[in-house]
């Protein structure tokens, strides 16, 4: 994970990025604009007609620059293996929560049953009659534009710290402040929700980051937010029924949970066929609430091929996270999917990434280890631990919790006895 650098050549002269001040000297030019590492040019040119739609300071790339180019550049290919397309509709199962929030005892158990097989097999259901407020998504959406049609000096405002990770409100742009390769073709804004109460609230941290202005953003985020987080414990007492174990078993572990928040918006992309908007992985967190907009682009891996998610808003998508597969003792499949962009429309997603308290152990109930027969898959460890892993040693793909525990049992000895 190198960070990168930017550079511009102005009239043919290069300049660090830090450096460069545009004015007198090239007022109307062409910008070229190179990616760089501490020492090597790293792409080719990319020609740029503004100089607002790259920061100087942070190397952040914003939509308008990915609109505006024609091809897509070389940071932005991916591997020809992860590129094949995916054909075929999955049928995942579409459970309807309205008997169950009814407390209907047999649509609860044939819920349950549905969900197992979904969670054996690919780790993915979508969800109906969910509770959450259709108006709200609506605004979550209307104010998700908002910010993101901002000039991106505006959108810096959130830039990401690189102390403090997820921690804060942050911006990124096709996070090319963390990663010079196999860059994602969308812009994000991710922001934490702390157990603690003590944290500073959502209303707090968009305020202090983007300003006033955002109050009513920073609040319909908020409420989005303590929506999504009273269906991931309805839906916590649905897995614990479908996997046999007592019914209040995971609603309780999860109840005193954080959780973290993801706007995604992915612009238009000359050769959709070359790049992601999200590529293939795992989510690291536990179970993700997520809603795509009409446009389309979430696909699954299932039956040994992609599949593409068929937007309905109506649904929420709900995806097993890593974290879940540990606690329920590698029964449950971590859902492997990821996003593709198209030449034609801007995408967007809203994604609710729920997550246990961060000192929580996470260690499967006894009724999912059994001697023998089902020793421990996984060994314990704790959120924060495996978070960290994900923002400072590895980026999240198809294997991270494999690669966590490897990396666990090979550093401090201190892990061990977690
Ligand atoms: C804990 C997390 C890391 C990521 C955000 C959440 C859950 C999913 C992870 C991610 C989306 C997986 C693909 C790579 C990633 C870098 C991305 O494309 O956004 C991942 C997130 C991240 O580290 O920011
Ligand atoms: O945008 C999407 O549909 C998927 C996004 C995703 O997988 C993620 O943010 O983890
Ligand atoms: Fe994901």
């Amino acid at each position: 994970m190198i960070p990168n650098n930017l550079i511009i050549a102005c009239n043919g002269s290069l300049l660090p990025i830090c450096n460069a001040t545009l004015s007198p000297s090239c007022p109307t030019s062409t910008y070229t604009v190179f990616l760089m590492d501490s020492t090597h040019l790293l792409s080719s040119p990319l020609e740029i007609q503004d100089q607002t739609l790259v920061d100087h300071h942070s190397s952040s790339i914003g939509s308008s620059f990915l609109q505006n180019q024609t091809n897509v550049p070389k940071e932005f290919l991916w591997p020809k293996v992860d590129l094949v397309n995916a054909h075929q509709e999955l049928l995942e199962p579409l459970v309807d929560l309205e008997r169950f929030f009814r407390g209907d005892e047999l649509a609860i158990q044939q819920a349950a049953k549905v969900i197992r097989a979904a969670c054996l097999t690919h780790g993915c259901f979508q969800v109906i009659n969910h509770g959450v407020d259709s108006h709200l998504i609506n605004a979550a959406y209307y104010h998700l534009n908002r910010f993101f049609h901002l000039p991106l000096s505006h959108k810096l405002r959130a830039r990401r710290a690189t102390t403090a990770g997820l921690n804060t409100l942050s911006y990124s742009g096709a996070h090319s402040d963390r990663f010079s390769s196999n860059l994602p073709w969308k812009e994000t804004l991710t922001f934490r929700l702390h157990e603690n109460p003590k944290e500073s609230s959502v209303v707090d941290l968009f305020k202090s980051s983007l300003g006033d202005d955002f109050e009513e953003m920073s609040i319909t985020y908020q409420k989005y937010c303590e929506g999504m987080k009273s269906l991931a414990l309805a839906v916590m007492e649905i897995l614990a029924i479908s996997l046999g174990v007592d019914r209040l078993h995971y609603k309780n572990y999860f109840q005193d949970g954080g959780s973290i928040m993801r706007c995604n918006y992915y612009p238009p992309c000359p050769e959709p066929g070359l790049t992601f908007g999200t590529g293939p992985h795992c989510d690291a967190t536990s179970l993700t609430i997520l809603h795509q907009d009409e446009v389309g682009g979430l696909e699954i891996f299932a039956n040994n091929k992609w599949q593409i998610v068929r937007p309905r808003q109506d649904a929420l998508v709900i995806n097993i996270g890593e974290t879940f597969t540990a606690l329920t003792n590698g029964r449950y499949k971590s859902c492997l999917h990821r996003a593709v962009v198209n030449s034609e429309r801007a995408r967007k997603s809203l994604v609710y990434f729920v997550c246990p308290r961060e000192d929580k152990v996470v260690r499967p109930p006894e009724d999912l280890v059994q001697g023998d027969q089902l020793p421990r898959a996984y060994p314990d460890f704790t959120w924060s631990d495996f978070l960290h892993f994900t923002q400072n040693y590895y980026r999240a793909d198809a294997h991270t919790l494999h690669s966590f525990i490897k990396w666990l049992s090979s550093s401090s000895p201190i892990h061990h006895n977690r």
